[in-house]
Protein backbone atom coordinates (compact mmCIF):
# COMPACT_ATOMS: atom_id res chain seq x y z
CA UNK A 1 0.00 0.00 0.00
CA UNK A 2 1.36 3.81 -0.63
CA UNK A 3 1.74 5.56 2.44
CA UNK A 4 -0.67 8.55 2.30
CA UNK A 5 -0.34 12.29 4.25
CA UNK A 6 -3.42 12.74 5.93
CA UNK A 7 -4.59 16.44 6.61
CA UNK A 8 -6.96 17.40 8.92
CA UNK A 9 -8.97 20.65 10.30
CA UNK A 10 -12.21 22.07 9.19
CA UNK A 11 -13.40 22.54 5.66
CA UNK A 12 -15.02 25.65 5.28
CA UNK A 13 -17.13 27.46 2.37
CA UNK A 14 -15.75 31.12 1.67
CA UNK A 15 -17.67 33.66 0.22
CA UNK A 16 -16.33 36.85 -1.58
CA UNK A 17 -17.32 39.67 -3.77
CA UNK A 18 -16.91 38.68 -7.15
CA UNK A 19 -13.41 39.33 -8.65
CA UNK A 20 -12.64 42.96 -9.95
CA UNK A 21 -13.31 42.78 -13.38
CA UNK A 22 -15.93 40.03 -13.29
CA UNK A 23 -18.26 40.56 -16.39
CA UNK A 24 -21.05 38.99 -14.95
CA UNK A 25 -21.11 40.44 -11.31
CA UNK A 26 -24.31 42.05 -11.50
CA UNK A 27 -26.14 39.11 -12.28
CA UNK A 28 -23.38 36.99 -9.50
CA UNK A 29 -22.09 39.19 -7.01
CA UNK A 30 -20.85 36.68 -4.69
CA UNK A 31 -18.38 33.58 -5.57
CA UNK A 32 -18.16 30.58 -3.78
CA UNK A 33 -15.07 28.80 -3.05
CA UNK A 34 -13.93 25.74 -0.91
CA UNK A 35 -11.44 26.50 1.53
CA UNK A 36 -10.04 25.31 5.27
CA UNK A 37 -6.18 25.61 5.41
CA UNK A 38 -5.92 21.54 5.94
CA UNK A 39 -7.92 20.93 2.67
CA UNK A 40 -6.32 23.59 0.57
CA UNK A 41 -2.70 21.30 1.33
CA UNK A 42 -4.94 18.40 0.50
CA UNK A 43 -5.66 20.04 -3.02
CA UNK A 44 -2.54 21.08 -3.66
CA UNK A 45 -0.89 17.54 -2.77
CA UNK A 46 -3.66 15.58 -4.86
CA UNK A 47 -2.93 18.13 -7.54
CA UNK A 48 1.26 17.10 -7.48
CA UNK A 49 0.93 13.49 -7.37
CA UNK A 50 0.77 12.88 -3.62
CA UNK A 51 -1.65 10.39 -2.35
CA UNK A 52 -3.63 12.28 0.25
CA UNK A 53 -6.41 11.51 2.87
CA UNK A 54 -8.54 14.47 4.31
CA UNK A 55 -10.08 14.05 7.94
CA UNK A 56 -12.82 16.37 9.24
CA UNK A 57 -16.56 16.78 10.34
CA UNK A 58 -19.40 17.61 7.94
CA UNK A 59 -23.24 17.43 8.88
CA UNK A 60 -25.20 14.59 7.17
CA UNK A 61 -27.04 16.58 4.03
CA UNK A 62 -26.71 17.23 0.41
CA UNK A 63 -24.37 19.68 0.59
CA UNK A 64 -21.82 18.11 2.39
CA UNK A 65 -22.15 14.99 -0.55
CA UNK A 66 -21.56 17.49 -3.10
CA UNK A 67 -18.41 18.97 -1.21
CA UNK A 68 -17.28 14.99 -1.18
CA UNK A 69 -17.66 14.54 -4.60
CA UNK A 70 -15.70 17.79 -5.15
CA UNK A 71 -12.75 16.41 -3.03
CA UNK A 72 -13.06 13.11 -4.61
CA UNK A 73 -13.14 14.56 -8.23
CA UNK A 74 -9.65 16.69 -7.03
CA UNK A 75 -8.27 13.63 -6.00
CA UNK A 76 -8.37 13.48 -2.26
CA UNK A 77 -9.08 9.92 -0.11
CA UNK A 78 -12.47 11.00 1.63
CA UNK A 79 -13.48 7.77 3.67
CA UNK A 80 -12.10 9.57 6.65
CA UNK A 81 -14.84 12.43 6.49
CA UNK A 82 -17.21 11.61 9.83
CA UNK A 83 -20.80 12.33 9.08
CA UNK A 84 -21.57 14.53 12.47
CA UNK A 85 -23.23 17.56 13.53
CA UNK A 86 -25.36 20.24 12.45
CA UNK A 87 -23.84 22.76 9.78
CA UNK A 88 -20.62 23.28 7.67
CA UNK A 89 -18.51 26.52 8.92
CA UNK A 90 -18.50 29.58 6.67
CA UNK A 91 -16.35 32.54 5.94
CA UNK A 92 -16.56 35.77 4.36
CA UNK A 93 -13.39 37.41 2.96
CA UNK A 94 -13.47 40.68 1.51
CA UNK A 95 -11.86 40.92 -2.41
CA UNK A 96 -8.10 40.69 -1.95
CA UNK A 97 -8.10 40.89 2.01
CA UNK A 98 -6.22 38.25 3.90
CA UNK A 99 -7.19 36.46 6.94
CA UNK A 100 -5.67 39.47 9.06
CA UNK A 101 -8.29 41.74 7.45
CA UNK A 102 -11.78 41.94 6.20
CA UNK A 103 -12.82 38.48 7.40
CA UNK A 104 -15.87 37.38 8.88
CA UNK A 105 -16.25 34.44 10.44
CA UNK A 106 -19.67 32.21 10.52
CA UNK A 107 -18.55 29.05 11.92
CA UNK A 108 -19.94 28.69 15.48
CA UNK A 109 -21.21 25.38 16.42
CA UNK A 110 -19.77 23.73 12.95
CA UNK A 111 -19.27 19.92 12.56
CA UNK A 112 -16.08 20.58 13.12
CA UNK A 113 -16.18 22.70 16.04
CA UNK A 114 -18.53 20.19 18.08
CA UNK A 115 -16.08 17.43 17.85
CA UNK A 116 -15.02 15.31 20.84
CA UNK A 117 -12.25 13.10 22.09
CA UNK A 118 -13.36 9.97 21.21
CA UNK A 119 -15.13 10.58 17.96
CA UNK A 120 -12.87 9.74 15.66
CA UNK A 121 -10.95 6.07 15.20
CA UNK A 122 -7.34 7.62 15.07
CA UNK A 123 -6.55 3.84 14.66
CA UNK A 124 -8.33 3.49 11.86
CA UNK A 125 -7.86 6.98 10.28
CA UNK A 126 -3.92 6.27 10.37
CA UNK A 127 -3.76 3.41 8.27
CA UNK A 128 -1.74 3.61 5.38
CA UNK A 129 -0.32 7.48 6.55
CA UNK A 130 3.38 8.26 6.95
CA UNK A 131 2.40 11.65 7.09
CA UNK A 132 0.14 14.04 9.58
CA UNK A 133 -0.57 17.28 8.89
CA UNK A 134 -2.63 19.71 11.25
CA UNK A 135 -2.92 23.16 11.74
CA UNK A 136 -3.16 26.12 14.59
CA UNK A 137 -6.44 26.95 14.10
CA UNK A 138 -8.14 23.77 14.45
CA UNK A 139 -7.12 23.74 18.52
CA UNK A 140 -8.30 27.75 18.05
CA UNK A 141 -11.92 26.65 18.35
CA UNK A 142 -12.40 25.31 21.38
CA UNK A 143 -10.96 23.40 24.31
CA UNK A 144 -12.52 19.68 22.66
CA UNK A 145 -11.22 20.33 19.49
CA UNK A 146 -8.09 21.33 20.85
CA UNK A 147 -8.15 17.77 22.40
CA UNK A 148 -9.18 15.71 19.66
CA UNK A 149 -5.87 17.42 17.58
CA UNK A 150 -3.87 16.05 21.25
CA UNK A 151 -5.42 12.57 20.92
CA UNK A 152 -4.37 12.55 17.20
CA UNK A 153 -0.80 13.53 17.78
CA UNK A 154 -0.31 11.74 20.46
CA UNK A 155 -1.85 8.27 17.92
CA UNK A 156 0.10 9.22 14.84
CA UNK A 157 3.21 9.94 17.17
CA UNK A 158 2.92 6.33 18.67
CA UNK A 159 2.81 5.05 15.69
CA UNK A 160 6.13 6.68 14.22
CA UNK A 161 4.09 8.76 11.46
CA UNK A 162 5.80 12.62 10.64
CA UNK A 163 3.60 15.08 12.25
CA UNK A 164 3.33 18.71 10.70
CA UNK A 165 1.86 21.86 12.19
CA UNK A 166 1.44 25.16 10.20
CA UNK A 167 1.45 27.76 13.49
CA UNK A 168 -1.06 29.93 11.50
CA UNK A 169 -2.57 32.28 13.78
CA UNK A 170 -6.19 33.86 13.32
CA UNK A 171 -6.68 36.01 16.19
CA UNK A 172 -10.16 35.72 15.69
CA UNK A 173 -10.36 32.61 16.87
CA UNK A 174 -8.92 31.77 20.50
CA UNK A 175 -12.38 32.93 21.98
CA UNK A 176 -12.47 30.21 24.53
CA UNK A 177 -11.03 31.55 27.45
CA UNK A 178 -7.20 29.73 26.55
CA UNK A 179 -4.50 31.88 25.19
CA UNK A 180 -2.81 30.12 22.19
CA UNK A 181 0.69 29.83 24.15
CA UNK A 182 -1.47 27.74 26.78
CA UNK A 183 -2.75 25.33 24.43
CA UNK A 184 -0.46 24.51 21.51
CA UNK A 185 3.44 23.82 23.48
CA UNK A 186 1.49 20.52 24.31
CA UNK A 187 0.82 19.77 20.73
CA UNK A 188 4.22 20.65 18.89
CA UNK A 189 5.31 18.62 21.89
CA UNK A 190 4.61 15.80 19.06
CA UNK A 191 5.63 17.41 15.85
CA UNK A 192 9.10 16.34 13.43
CA UNK A 193 7.91 19.64 11.50
CA UNK A 194 7.03 22.90 12.40
CA UNK A 195 5.71 25.71 9.69
CA UNK A 196 4.76 29.30 9.89
CA UNK A 197 6.74 32.85 10.89
CA UNK A 198 8.85 34.51 13.61
CA UNK A 199 5.48 36.50 14.62
CA UNK A 200 3.32 33.34 14.91
CA UNK A 201 6.08 31.42 16.32
CA UNK A 202 5.65 34.12 19.41
CA UNK A 203 2.27 34.35 19.79
CA UNK A 204 1.50 30.37 20.09
CA UNK A 205 4.62 29.24 21.38
CA UNK A 206 6.12 32.16 22.95
CA UNK A 207 9.34 32.15 21.46
CA UNK A 208 11.21 35.04 21.59
CA UNK A 209 10.65 38.14 19.04
CA UNK A 210 12.98 41.80 18.39
CA UNK A 211 9.89 44.14 18.60
CA UNK A 212 12.35 46.28 16.74
CA UNK A 213 12.71 44.47 13.40
CA UNK A 214 11.19 46.06 10.85
CA UNK A 215 12.76 49.40 12.02
CA UNK A 216 16.04 47.71 10.50
CA UNK A 217 14.58 47.32 7.06
CA UNK A 218 17.28 44.63 6.41
CA UNK A 219 16.93 41.37 5.19
CA UNK A 220 19.72 39.36 7.06
CA UNK A 221 18.32 40.68 10.06
CA UNK A 222 14.68 38.51 9.21
CA UNK A 223 17.06 35.64 8.07
CA UNK A 224 19.16 35.55 11.66
CA UNK A 225 15.65 35.74 13.40
CA UNK A 226 14.26 33.29 11.30
CA UNK A 227 17.31 30.84 12.31
CA UNK A 228 17.16 31.95 15.90
CA UNK A 229 13.24 31.24 16.18
CA UNK A 230 14.09 27.90 14.56
CA UNK A 231 16.66 26.91 16.88
CA UNK A 232 14.38 28.45 20.00
CA UNK A 233 11.86 26.02 19.03
CA UNK A 234 13.88 23.04 18.30
CA UNK A 235 15.18 23.54 22.14
CA UNK A 236 12.01 23.61 23.35
CA UNK A 237 10.52 20.90 20.88
CA UNK A 238 13.40 18.68 20.85
CA UNK A 239 11.08 16.38 18.48
CA UNK A 240 11.34 18.83 16.17
CA UNK A 241 13.71 18.07 13.34
CA UNK A 242 12.65 21.18 10.40
CA UNK A 243 11.48 24.49 11.58
CA UNK A 244 10.22 26.30 8.02
CA UNK A 245 9.39 30.30 7.96
CA UNK A 246 7.89 32.74 5.72
CA UNK A 247 8.06 36.01 5.02
CA UNK A 248 5.95 38.82 3.45
CA UNK A 249 5.59 42.03 3.27
CA UNK A 250 2.88 43.84 1.31
CA UNK A 251 3.66 47.49 0.82
CA UNK A 252 0.82 50.55 -0.05
CA UNK A 253 2.34 50.54 -3.41
CA UNK A 254 0.85 47.27 -4.44
CA UNK A 255 4.61 45.59 -4.09
CA UNK A 256 4.81 42.25 -2.22
CA UNK A 257 8.07 41.12 -1.66
CA UNK A 258 8.23 37.04 0.00
CA UNK A 259 11.32 34.74 0.93
CA UNK A 260 11.16 32.16 3.29
CA UNK A 261 13.57 30.28 4.98
CA UNK A 262 13.82 26.01 5.86
CA UNK A 263 16.33 25.35 9.10
CA UNK A 264 17.32 21.76 8.38
CA UNK A 265 20.64 19.24 9.48
CA UNK A 266 20.99 22.09 11.51
CA UNK A 267 21.47 24.57 8.57
CA UNK A 268 19.35 27.37 7.71
CA UNK A 269 18.59 27.38 3.77
CA UNK A 270 16.32 30.41 2.36
CA UNK A 271 15.00 31.12 -0.68
CA UNK A 272 15.19 33.18 -3.76
CA UNK A 273 13.19 36.42 -3.10
CA UNK A 274 10.06 36.84 -5.05
CA UNK A 275 8.27 40.10 -6.07
CA UNK A 276 5.36 41.30 -7.28
CA UNK A 277 3.04 43.98 -8.00
CA UNK A 278 -0.97 43.77 -7.50
CA UNK A 279 -2.10 40.25 -5.79
CA UNK A 280 -5.17 38.73 -7.07
CA UNK A 281 -5.64 36.90 -3.58
CA UNK A 282 -3.94 35.91 -0.05
CA UNK A 283 -5.63 33.40 1.07
CA UNK A 284 -4.43 29.74 0.61
CA UNK A 285 -0.91 30.54 0.10
CA UNK A 286 0.81 29.66 3.60
CA UNK A 287 -0.87 26.30 3.09
CA UNK A 288 0.54 25.75 -0.37
CA UNK A 289 4.06 26.76 0.73
CA UNK A 290 3.08 23.57 3.38
CA UNK A 291 2.18 21.68 1.05
CA UNK A 292 5.01 22.33 -1.48
CA UNK A 293 7.43 21.87 1.91
CA UNK A 294 5.32 17.70 2.45
CA UNK A 295 6.03 17.14 -1.08
CA UNK A 296 9.42 17.50 -1.53
CA UNK A 297 9.60 15.42 1.76
CA UNK A 298 7.71 13.18 0.86
CA UNK A 299 9.70 12.70 -2.42
CA UNK A 300 12.98 12.78 -0.73
CA UNK A 301 14.25 15.85 -2.37
CA UNK A 302 17.38 18.11 -1.42
CA UNK A 303 16.37 20.44 1.21
CA UNK A 304 17.00 23.86 -0.76
CA UNK A 305 14.92 22.29 -3.91
CA UNK A 306 12.29 21.72 -1.30
CA UNK A 307 12.57 24.80 0.06
CA UNK A 308 12.23 26.30 -3.64
CA UNK A 309 9.46 24.89 -5.12
CA UNK A 310 7.61 25.04 -2.13
CA UNK A 311 7.60 29.20 -2.22
CA UNK A 312 7.44 29.18 -6.34
CA UNK A 313 4.03 27.64 -5.17
CA UNK A 314 3.15 30.13 -2.48
CA UNK A 315 3.85 33.00 -4.65
CA UNK A 316 2.39 31.07 -7.56
CA UNK A 317 -0.85 30.92 -5.33
CA UNK A 318 -0.70 34.86 -4.79
CA UNK A 319 -2.22 34.73 -8.78
CA UNK A 320 -4.47 32.88 -8.54
CA UNK A 321 -8.49 33.30 -7.31
CA UNK A 322 -9.90 31.23 -4.64
CA UNK A 323 -8.53 29.47 -1.22
CA UNK A 324 -6.98 25.96 -3.24
CA UNK A 325 -4.31 26.28 -5.64
CA UNK A 326 -4.96 24.76 -9.33
CA UNK A 327 -1.29 25.08 -10.10
CA UNK A 328 0.12 21.74 -11.62
CA UNK A 329 4.37 20.73 -11.18
CA UNK A 330 4.88 22.26 -14.17
CA UNK A 331 3.41 25.11 -13.50
CA UNK A 332 5.09 25.51 -9.97
CA UNK A 333 8.30 25.01 -11.76
CA UNK A 334 7.99 28.20 -13.99
CA UNK A 335 7.13 30.52 -11.54
CA UNK A 336 10.04 32.77 -11.60
CA UNK A 337 11.73 34.71 -8.96
CA UNK A 338 13.97 37.61 -8.53
CA UNK A 339 17.44 35.94 -8.30
O1 LIG B 1 -9.11 30.75 8.63
C1 LIG B 1 -9.47 29.59 8.52
O2 LIG B 1 -9.90 28.92 9.44
C2 LIG B 1 -9.39 28.91 7.22
O3 LIG B 1 -9.06 27.76 7.19
C3 LIG B 1 -9.73 29.70 6.00
C4 LIG B 1 -8.75 29.66 4.89
O4 LIG B 1 -9.06 28.63 3.98
C5 LIG B 1 -7.33 29.49 5.32
O5 LIG B 1 -7.10 30.28 6.43
C6 LIG B 1 -6.38 29.89 4.24
O6 LIG B 1 -5.09 29.68 4.72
Amino acid sequence: MISKVLCFGELLLRVSPAPQNEKDAEKHPFYLYMGGAEANVATALAGWGVPVKYCTALPANFMSSHIIDYLEYKGIFTSSILMSGDRIGVYYLERGADLKGSVVYDRAGSSFSALKPGMIDWDKVFRDVSWFNFTAISPALGWDVAQVCLEAVKAASAKGIKISCDLNYRSRLWKYGKEPAEVMPALVEYCDFVMGNIWSANTLLGTSIDADIHGKKQKQAYLDHAELTSKEIMAKFPKVKTVANTFRFDSEADHTLYYTTLYHDQKLLHSPEFTCGAVVDRSGSGDCFMAGLIYGFYHHNEPQDILNYATAAAFGKLQEQGDATEQDVLMVKRVTSND
